[in-house]
């Protein structure tokens, strides 16, 4: 296979060279490198450093006593990057021929080969057989249909990646509805509804197995979703983690939202606000996307790190820090566009809603986003006094 060599991060890695057309597809390329994935792994490394760091300090473990598998590797970077920067004891899988002939070349360019662990075969049937710390998916497209064997074998740590946007955020819809079996709604707050089906279903896949989830750290951007979720067993523990799954009903005329908790609820066919028919959104998560601590964790792990990606890193972390755990965010300069007024600085947004005692954020979502527990009618009236 003719290959190219890059670096991320302290690791290199032998890669396909980009294809002619610059398009990179799953077909264009024997083994799939996505470089735009610099980022998430860059991510990866801060967060699974973090996590197995607190880890280590709990249970006093050696990180080499820590393990970890990256089910699908393809050329190997994440998992060898795990392995190199991070010291974990690595499992590193893929079912390509090519891709594991290319991870073996890989890990002796890094000098990894007796430290790491290269396994040739299915991902289901490897994590069905194995235990592992921490369990890293991060397929091409959606991870559900590894999502039971993940489930089986996770002790601590579940780190998931979905590329398939269109299908989480209610783009494809019926797509949408096969693979995560839930209802998405393609509002303005997709991006967050992609993140909480996939949330949702990882929730319902955990909890056939009796394992509650706690989200990290999770973050969308335009291209993927990725969550990184502590991991912990019990009937009772995985009883209250469901609790956080319900609904979301939300109007498409004047774009109110209200969120119901629980599998079987009954949810308000009308908008509160203005009496129109809603659209329902779910089962999907709706409990908290991060935790402050481990996100003040995975700063430090950044700051000392030297990464390509590390300033936009950087920013991702902060703004998901200081989220408020509210399951939607409002985009400004859809409201504003309705009212047919100009938007406002969006500090000075978040300054008159705390004024008026409400809670307000950023999100990481988009720069016009905002999340606040004002209702729509609250938000509205700021707007127009600042018209
Ligand atoms: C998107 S790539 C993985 C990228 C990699 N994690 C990274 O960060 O660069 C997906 C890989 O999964 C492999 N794959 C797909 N289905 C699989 C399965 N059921 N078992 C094992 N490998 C599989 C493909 O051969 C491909 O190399
Ligand atoms: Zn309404």
């Amino acid at each position: 296979m003719k290959t190219r060599t890059i670096q991320e991060g302290g690791t290199r890695a032998l890669v396909p060279p980009v294809p002619d057309d610059g398009q990179l597809s799953i077909s264009s390329a024997s083994v799939f490198y996505n470089p735009e994935m610099e980022l998430n792994r860059d991510l990866s490394v801060a967060s699974i450093a973090a996590f197995s760091q607190i880890m280590s300090s709990r249970r006093h473990l050696e990180m080499s006593e820590i393990t970890y598998v990256d089910a699908l590797s393809a050329s190997g970077i994440r998992g060898l990057r795990i392995a190199k920067e991070v010291g974990l004891n690595v499992t590193l899988n893929d079912w390509s021929e090519e891709a594991y002939t290319l991870i073996k070349e890989n890990a002796a360019i890094n000098d990894l080969t007796d430290k790491v662990r290269i396994c040739l075969g299915n991902a289901n049937a490897l994590l069905h057989k194995e235990r592992y710390n921490i369990v890293d998916i991060d397929p091409f497209g959606s991870p559900t249909t590894y999502l039971d064997a993940a489930s089986s074998s996770v002790i601590n740590m579940l780190a998931v990646t979905a590329t398939d946007t269109a299908p989480l955020c209610g783009a494809h819809l019926n797509s949408g509805i096969r693979k995560y079996s839930a209802v998405p709604l393609n509002v303005e707050y997709h991006s967050e509804m992609g993140l909480r089906i996939m949330l949702g279903m990882i929730a319902r896949d955990l909890a056939r197995h009796e394992k509650a989830m706690h989200p990290m750290f999770c973050h969308a951007t335009r291209h993927y979703v990725r969550a990184y979720l502590e991991v912990k067993k019990g009937a009772n523990k995985t009883d209250k983690c469901l609790k956080d799954l319900g609904f979301i009903a939300h109007c498409t005329k004047c774009t109110a939202r209200s969120v119901h908790y629980g599998m079987a609820v009954h949810i308000p066919e009308k908008c509160e606000l203005c009496g129109e028919e809603t659209s329902i959104a779910g089962p999907l998560w709706l409990g908290p996307l991060h935790n402050r601590e481990f996100c003040d964790s995975v700063l430090v792990q950044l700051t000392n790190r030297e990464l390509g990606k590390k300033e936009y890193a950087v920013k991702i972390v902060e703004l998901c820090r200081n989220e408020l755990d509210i399951p939607t965010f409002y985009d400004q300069h859809l409201l504003t566009k309705k009212l047919g007024i100009s938007a406002m600085p969006m500090e000075e947004l978040l300054k008159e809603l705390t004024g008026d005692g409400f809670k307000a954020s950023r999100t990481h979502f988009s720069g016009t986003s905002f999340k606040t527990n004002a209702g729509l009618k609250e938000i509205l009236d700021i707007l127009r006094r600042f018209r």
